[in-house]
């Protein structure tokens, strides 16, 4: 078992990652001396559920706490106000008080939307994360917690950051393949951004984590969750250098909501915003190598690189600009300078996004 830190004063917390974790929850619970009287909030969704949600309620059972659960639908749709007001009259109906904690069982998107819940019933009550795929090593740390508008991605949401990270490697040898893959596109930004042995590392041992080798899954994870945590615990709230850890997100989130929520999933849609991303650098006079190297690093783990000819550009320069991180008109972009090495500018334009959809539509097609 591996134990990381989150830096950040009275709101610190580990990460704790090994295999057999879940079936100890009830320990870590008392060891982190979280309430036993107040009832605790499990959300899940319908294909984590039914493979481990017993083994988390016997857990906390055998140590004495109470736990009602609410299981939603899987998918980034429910990432929803409608689906988080569902799970508020499940909390208010179980008699949530101020001292129950919401646990949330699954991926990112269960992640996001139950620490939003957290984040305001009551006003807040605590929070811990229980990732069970390989993305959410990415979406279990750092305290962002959303749920999606139709218009735009993680607009509606919160830091909250959870009183532990509790990261049972078990879990991931029941995901789906294209979940694996998804995932996977979030470790290798970690590399990109942040260290270029972990890049390397990456791409060498891709059909390893393509087959979910756990030693090759325990250090990939354990390394990328290391990055974000030290980037975190540097910038909580986002006011510099935690922007690089949206490399590929500008685009990506445009593709997602363009998309529906449904066509691509979130590894997906950063898979080819970061190469977007690489072409942007290039265009402006990096090396050409930039760009090569992060399209063969994608393609090797079977993640999509070019935008489908169909997707209207209008309709995704339309929602970048409703991201996050446009303002005062202009659109704050983070380009590769190096393999490992990312920049935070101001200056891209929408032209130069369009331009590069227009390129990535064009290599869709000699594919
Ligand atoms: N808060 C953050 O910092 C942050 C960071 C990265 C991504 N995100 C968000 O995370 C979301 C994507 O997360 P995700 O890829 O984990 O998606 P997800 O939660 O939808 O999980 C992917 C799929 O795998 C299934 N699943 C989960 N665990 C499983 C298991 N162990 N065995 C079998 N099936 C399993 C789920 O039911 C779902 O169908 C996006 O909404 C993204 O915006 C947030
Ligand atoms: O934690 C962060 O900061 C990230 O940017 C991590 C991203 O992988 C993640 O998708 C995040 O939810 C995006 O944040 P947003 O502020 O652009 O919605
Ligand atoms: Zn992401």
């Amino acid at each position: 078992m591996r134990t990381l830190q989150v830096d950040l004063g009275e709101r610190s917390y580990p990460i704790y990652i090994g295999g057999g974790l879940l079936a100890e929850t009830g320990e870590y619970f008392e060891r982190h001396n979280l309430a036993k009287k107040s009832p605790l909030l499990i959300v899940t969704d319908e294909h984590v559920g039914p493979l481990y949600l017993s083994k988390l309620e016997t857990s906390l059972q055998n140590s004495g706490y109470r736990t009602i659960s609410k299981v939603v639908k899987a998918g980034e749709k429910s990432k929803s106000l409608e689906v988080f007001e569902e799970i508020m009259t499940t909390a208010i109906e179980g008699g949530l008080d101020r001292h129950s904690v919401v646990i949330a069982l699954g991926g990112g998107v269960v992640g996001d939307l139950a620490g939003f819940v957290a984040a305001s019933y009551m006003r807040g009550v605590k929070f811990v994360q229980i990732p069970t795929t390989i993305l959410a090593h990415d979406s279990s740390v750092g305290g962002k917690v959303a749920v999606n508008h139709r218009l735009a991605k993680n607009m509606i949401g919160a830091f909250h950051q959870p009183e532990m990270v509790l990261y049972d490697v078990d879990t991931l040898q029941t995901l789906p393949e294209r979940d694996v893959r998804s995932g996977l596109s979030e470790m290798i930004k970690h590399g990109l951004i942040w260290d270029k042995s972990f890049t390397d590392w990456c791409r060498d041992q891709s059909d390893k984590l393509l087959d979910l080798d756990p030693e090759s899954l325990v250090y990939g994870l354990t390394l990328g969750c290391s990055i974000k945590a030290q980037v975190v615990s540097t910038d909580e709230r986002e006011h510099g250098l935690r922007a690089i850890l949206n490399l590929g997100h500008t685009l990506g989130h445009a593709l997602e909501a363009t998309g529906g929520y449904g066509q691509f999933l979130h590894g997906e849609a950063i898979s080819i915003g970061m190469v977007a991303a690489a072409k942007i650098a290039v265009n402006r006079g990096r090396d050409q190598s930039i760009y090569l190297v992060t399209k063969d690093l994608f393609e090797r783990f079977g993640l999509p690189t070019t935008i489908p000819s169909q997707m209207n550009e209008d309709d995704i320069i339309a929602a970048m600009m409703h991201d996050k991180k446009f303002k005062e008109n202009q659109i704050i972009y983070v380009l590769p300078i190096s393999i490992g090495e990312v920049e935070i500018v101001n200056d891209v334009t929408a032209d130069d996004v369009r331009h590069v959809i227009q390129e990535l539509k064009e290599e869709g097609q000699h594919v």
